[in-house]
């Protein structure tokens, strides 16, 4: 590539830039996502453009301890902007802010558009792509060079806050190449995330294959046709484009055409992300919401497609399967399991609703996201063409990763569910808990907002077993009722946290330790012994709970009508003893572990924690469960409509 040379000795020819002026912006992107920059001007910047500095988070501390991360972002009006999908430069410029705001640091807004050559140069080079020219050459065919970037004013502002080294987020060689050329050591490079969509894969495959970027991307060397992404987000699913229904609309994406991954396939896919979700955990917990790294690699494992019925492009696996796969992915983090768990329920949700909602929300790419609430319910009015709906909603897990928001409303006596475009509500930073810290589960606020009839239902056809969606999709699933699958999370999500405890447990005990001279290991002590097999079968306990409720969860009589009294009762006994075993395990666990194990930095307390809050969910509230699985159990019916 044609990188701007740079010969002269470090700083040789660098005038010192003088910051400007300093000031506060508080930040707030299109998702929620919401952070305060310091932003500074320069005077003397070399080629006298009005570049910015914001520092983010702890950016003071970071420079003393030599490694602020920076971002040297490159002005890009069509994708920091408007959104504009041919690039990946607006998910970039989010990824960054959160991410420099967790470790401290600067973004760089540099006003280099088009690799530096301005703007209409840019969009001239975009219409020389669609016939097939990657994005060097269109460059080179207007007579630009590949990539014009200059980073001296980058540097000159670095030098200008006193960052003379740097953790630099880049994928791009010659981005460290050349500031390191300019005197600022660049102590490590930061690879960004894959930010993929259907209509920048090339242009990722070209800066990979052109100019040595690392970027992990799953696509060959110069794919000649832009592939389908709902192969590139799930691997597995052979979903093809999205065909044009009848009446003019783009339909759901047609049936898989292959089988997609089977219940083992499934569940070893979501065992894959535990190693990278217990080290994300801490950061999850600090961001009160999933990274979005973990986003994309739930995304990509196909995670949101378990229960989505095959003709959306879902895998219609059934509740075995969506059980086991929410409890492997808390033996990495409850937050993410959490998550994970309601938002691919609510994919399902979505596939019970009538036809034009359907071809609304699946859009042939990756799964819709929605975040669900129940209680406290909000007020809706009739209006014409619609209902008016006011309230403020709790515990919108998944809010921040949704496109769309599930909402309960009450219309004189009958509970409707509102479907709304996230963009439609106020969103409310009201997530601050002891546990579960991860889950962001914020409030939402509508005041008299309009919601088109067809985006409402009654809740009682919806969560039924003849909901519409049970009319347009063959998969038995979409019978089950919807109470089912809620009831799951909660318990999967508490046996998987206690099965990591013990595994943690287990290690401590048979690290090898040095006392006087000698090696040592808790586990030689008899008092170990007998606390580790306690705690041990704690979890057997709750294991075969657990797989007594699944079996009567997936029973096909239980599908196609709804269960009896009694297996309704036997199946919420059966989750809530698991519950309360795998929270004995861990209490057991941590009982034995010594105070090291309160550290903020020790798994073990945020297990303790992440327990404690699941444990409290309504759908495992104990006294409840015990006084209804006993009147079903009884024979003498539920006094509950909710159980
Ligand atoms: N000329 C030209 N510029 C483009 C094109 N697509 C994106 N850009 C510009 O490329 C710049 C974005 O590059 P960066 O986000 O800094 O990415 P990078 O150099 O690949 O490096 P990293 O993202 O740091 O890995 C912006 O100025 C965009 O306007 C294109 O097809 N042609
Ligand atoms: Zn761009």
């Amino acid at each position: 590539m044609t990188a701007v040379a740079h010969d002269a000795p470090p700083n040789a020819t660098l005038p010192a830039a003088g910051v400007r002026s300093r000031v506060t912006v508080p930040l707030r992107f299109h998702d929620g996502y919401a952070t305060t920059a310091e932003v500074f001007t320069f005077h003397g910047l070399s080629d006298g453009k009005e570049h910015l500095l914001l520092a983010l988070g702890p950016w003071e501390q970071a420079l003393l301890s030599g490694g602020p991360l920076v971002r040297m972002h490159s002005e890009c009006m069509t994708g920091d902007v408007f959104g504009s999908e041919r690039c990946d430069c607006g998910p970039q410029l989010r990824e960054a802010a959160e991410r420099i705001t967790g470790a401290g640091g600067f973004l760089l807004y540099l006003r280099q558009e088009g690799r530096g050559i301005g703007l209409y140069s840019k969009l001239d080079a975009y219409a020389l792509q669609d016939p097939g020219l990657d994005t060097y050459d269109a460059n080179l065919a207007l007579g630009h060079g590949e990539d014009e970037r200059d980073y001296s004013a980058a540097a000159q502002m670095l030098q200008a806050l006193g960052a003379t080294s740097v953790r630099l987020l880049t994928n791009n060689p010659d981005k460290a190449a050349q500031l390191a050329a300019l005197g600022i050591g660049v102590g490590e490079k930061v690879p960004t995330g894959v930010h993929l969509s259907a209509a920048n894969s090339r242009y990722l495959a070209a800066k990979r294959d052109r100019t040595a970027h690392t970027l992990d991307l799953d696509i060959a060397p110069d794919a000649g046709s832009i592939p389908d992404p709902g192969s590139i987000l799930a691997p597995g699913t052979k979903a093809g484009p999205a065909a044009v229904a009848p009446s003019g609309k783009v339909a759901p994406a047609p049936a898989v055409n292959g089988p997609g991954p089977t219940h083992e396939e499934m569940v070893a896919r979501a065992a894959a992300l535990v190693p990278g979700l217990r080290s994300a955990a801490e950061e999850t917990e600090r961001l009160r919401r999933l990274p979005d790294a973990t986003v994309s690699d739930l995304e990509a494992a196909g995670i949101f497609r378990i229960l989505a019925p095959a003709a959306v492009g879902g895998y219609g696996l059934g509740v075995q399967t969506y059980g086991e796969a929410v409890r492997t992915l808390a033996r990495g983090c409850a937050s993410t399991a959490w998550t994970a768990g309601h938002l691919a329920e609510h994919v399902w949700m979505l596939a019970r609703w009538p036809r034009e909602v359907q071809d609304e929300v699946f859009t042939g790419g990756p799964m819709p996201l929605a975040a669900a609430t129940s209680a406290p319910v909000g007020a809706a009015r009739k209006v014409p063409g619609g209902y008016a709906i006011s309230g403020q909603w709790s515990f919108a897990s998944g809010i921040m990763h949704s496109q769309w928001a599930l909402l309960a409303v009450q219309h004189d006596g009958t509970r409707l569910q509102a479907l709304v475009p996230l963009a439609d509500l106020d969103l409310i930073d009201a997530w601050h808990t002891d546990g579960l810290r991860g889950t962001g589960s914020n409030d939402l606020r509508a005041r008299d907002l309009l919601v088109p009839d067809y985006r409402v239902m009654d809740w009682a056809e919806l969560s039924g077993t003849d909901s519409p969606g049970s009319r347009i999709h063959p998969d038995p699933l979409i019978h089950a009722p919807m109470a089912t699958l809620l009831n799951l999370v909660a318990p999967a999500a508490a046996l998987g946290s206690a099965e990591y405890a013990v595994e943690l447990f287990r290690d401590q005990l048979l690290a090898p330790r040095l006392k006087n001279g000698a090696e040592l290991r808790q586990a030689d002590s008899p008092l170990a012994q007998a606390r580790y097999a306690r705690a041990a079968g704690k979890v057997a306990a709750a294991q075969l709970h657990w797989q007594a409720a699944l079996a009567g969860a997936a029973s096909p009589e239980r599908s196609a009508s709804g269960p009896a009294d009694g297996e309704r009762a036997a199946f919420r006994l059966a989750l809530a003893l698991s519950a309360e075993a795998s929270q004995e395990a861990v209490r057991t666990v941590l009982a034995g572990s010594g105070g090291s194990a309160h550290r903020l930095a020790h798994p073990l307390q945020r297990i303790q924690r992440d327990v404690g809050v699941l444990l409290n969910h309504p759908t495992l509230g104990i006294d409840t469960i015990m006084e209804q699985a006993g009147r079903g159990l009884l024979g003498l019916g539920f006094t509950s409509a909710s159980f």
